[in-house]
């Protein structure tokens, strides 16, 4: 659409010094909005404050009018579609038909999809409710655009919600002047190809977190096996063996020596995939087969497990930092200063107990300092600063430190008590020890391929190296030229 659709949408001159704004419309290419909805207001507020022309096109402008700025012109759906070239069609797909008699005045404009189905309708419906409208209007282009966006976002602006939005349709030229409109609301636009991907970009609303249910259920399962454990050893034993009630531990001790444990398993799990990766490809000498689809998975939901782990942790820094201010704490101490007294005993003092904890406090300080710094360069913002050698170094190689002192934390706080017959409640060992398995066949597996002749080999096969040596690719056997060839 030549002439009227090269004229930049949004006339970049200021408002008049009085402010008034309605001048400045008049001359811009106006748009048109049909429906008179929650969407349909927000998206007339926003392209008012943005500097177009707006008019609305309702069945029932009288009772609607007055719902939408000032500048905005509220007509009926008739008058509403005859000037602009562009046209928001802001109702619900059911009523698509019912815009049907406008077809005449439709035919050659831009009609921009903005719906979402529900669920239901998505998983009903084969066809997007975009490609549905346009073989309702064959004469118009549809271009898909904004229902990513919420009603609340279009109004207040993009600075607090998603700024992204995803774009699709078949005409170029119609897809270009929606991205202007796009950009001059303050939005970013997404080309999403054609009008085929609009299925795609109806489902973005429905999904809720993709990549997070697996790593949450995960992190959920890990919480109830070990707080269960920890409730066995720590409460119920002493119940039924010695009579001792200690029920009061269950909402901060048996949480705090639970937490830790799904921190530690989860922070784990994030670097074993790396590491079974690098023995497939060491084993296989090549880099050019596809990891095992499980693998594959798990390997892109690292990020996910990493910040629940990163979470765990936090909260059981946030629990120890409240052990000494819980009255149990107070009631022990105050019990065995007594006891002292009565057994005239008056200096307390464990050289290796002092050692023990000012070290395991001092190595978990800083494994949750050095995972806050992954936490941070997972941010989207930080990431996208740092180049992937960057990213690599603090995901992966301060990752892995972050690792070893959370072992060595846990280790150091276990101390002898692996060792220890008391240690074992009906006859489960301390919990700290089914935490170290998966820590440490990961750490011995990375510092196995540190071994130089590991190192080396990894490092060809990431730059393309072959174990067979051939990289196998037939060119076309060309007779003549085998021919010429064969006597060089
Ligand atoms: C708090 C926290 C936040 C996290 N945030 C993120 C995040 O934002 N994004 C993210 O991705 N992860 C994130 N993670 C997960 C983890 O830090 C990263 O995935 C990290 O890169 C894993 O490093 P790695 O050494 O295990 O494996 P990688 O370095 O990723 O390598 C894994 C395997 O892939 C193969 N490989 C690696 N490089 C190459 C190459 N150049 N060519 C061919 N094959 C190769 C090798 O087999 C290698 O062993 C986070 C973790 C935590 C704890
Ligand atoms: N609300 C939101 O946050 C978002 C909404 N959307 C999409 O925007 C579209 C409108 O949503 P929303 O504004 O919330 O819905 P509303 O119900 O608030 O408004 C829909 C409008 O459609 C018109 N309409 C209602 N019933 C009929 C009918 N039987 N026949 C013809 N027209 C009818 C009415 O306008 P009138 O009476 O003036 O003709 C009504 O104002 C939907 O497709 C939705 O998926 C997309 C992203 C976010
Ligand atoms: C500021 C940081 C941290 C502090 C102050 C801290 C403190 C503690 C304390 C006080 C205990 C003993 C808990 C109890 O017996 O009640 C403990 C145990 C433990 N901590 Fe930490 N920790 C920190 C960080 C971490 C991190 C980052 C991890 C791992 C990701 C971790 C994993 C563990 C584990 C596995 C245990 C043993 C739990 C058990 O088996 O009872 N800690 N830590
Ligand atoms: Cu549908
Ligand atoms: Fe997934």
């Amino acid at each position: 659409m030549p002439g009227e659709m090269d004229k930049p949408l949004i006339s970049r001159h200021l408002v008049d010094s009085d402010g008034s704004l309605t001048e400045a419309l008049s001359q811009g290419p106006k748009v048109g909005i049909l429906g008179s909805g929650d969407f349909a207001r927000s998206l007339a507020t926003r392209l008012v404050g943005s500097g177009f022309g707006v008019v609305v096109g309702s069945r029932n402008p009288k009772r609607t009018a007055g719902l939408f700025p000032a500048a905005a012109q509220v007509t009926f759906q008739a008058e509403a579609v005859s000037s602009p070239e562009v046209i928001f069609v802001a109702v619900f797909r059911e009523h698509y038909t019912s815009l049907c008699g406008l077809s005449d005045q439709l035919a050659g404009k831009i009609l921009v999809d903005v719906s979402n189905p529900t669920e239901q309708q998505h998983l009903q419906h084969r066809q997007s409710n975009a490609e549905y409208l346009a073989s309702l209007f064959p004469a118009c282009t549809v271009v898909k655009a904004f229902n990513v966006i919420s009603a609340w976002t279009l109004q207040a602006g993009p600075r607090d919600g998603n700024r992204q939005v995803p774009i699709c349709s078949d005409q170029l030229e119609a897809k270009r002047s929606v991205s202007e409109m796009v950009r001059a609301m303050g939005f970013t636009p997404v080309d999403m190809g054609s009008l085929a991907s609009a299925r795609e970009v109806e489902a973005m609303p429905l999904r809720l977190l993709p990549g997070w249910k697996v790593p949450t259920l995960l992190a959920l399962g890990l919480f109830i096996c070990f707080y269960a454990y920890n409730f066995t050893r720590d409460v119920l034993q002493p119940y039924v063996q010695e009579g001792r009630n200690k029920f009061y531990k269950l909402p901060v001790s048996v949480v705090n020596t639970t937490l830790p444990c799904v921190a530690y398993v989860l922070l784990s799990l994030v670097y074993l995939p790396g590491v079974l990766a690098a023995a497939l490809q060491l084993h296989r000498g090549t880099k050019y087969q596809r990891f095992p689809d499980w693998l594959d998975h798990w390997l892109q939901h690292r990020k996910q497990i990493g910040l629940l782990s990163f979470f765990c942790a936090s909260l059981h820094a946030l629990y120890s930092f409240c052990l000494p201010l819980l009255r149990s704490t107070r009631y022990d101490v105050v019990n065995l200063a007594i006891k002292q007294v009565l057994a005239n005993k008056s200096h307390l003092w464990v050289e290796e107990e002092v050692w023990r904890m000012e070290i395991y406090l001092s190595l978990g300080v800083l494994a949750l300092g050095t995972l806050s710094l992954l936490a941070v360069t997972s941010l989207p913002s930080i990431a996208n600063s740092l180049n992937w050698r960057e990213f690599s170094f603090f995901q992966s190689t301060l990752g892995f430190v972050a690792l070893v002192l959370s072992t060595l934390h846990t280790l150091t706080y276990g101390w002898t008590r692996a060792f220890e017959e008391s240690r074992y409640k009906f006859y489960l060992p301390p919990t700290f020890t089914l935490t170290l398995l998966v820590p440490c066949v990961v750490i011995l597996a990375k510092g196995l391929f540190l071994l130089p002749c590991f190192r080396r080999r990894l490092a060809k096969i990431r730059r393309g190296w072959e174990k067979d040596g051939t990289v196998k690719f037939m060119l076309p056997v060309d007779h003549v030229l085998a021919e010429k060839t064969s006597h060089v």
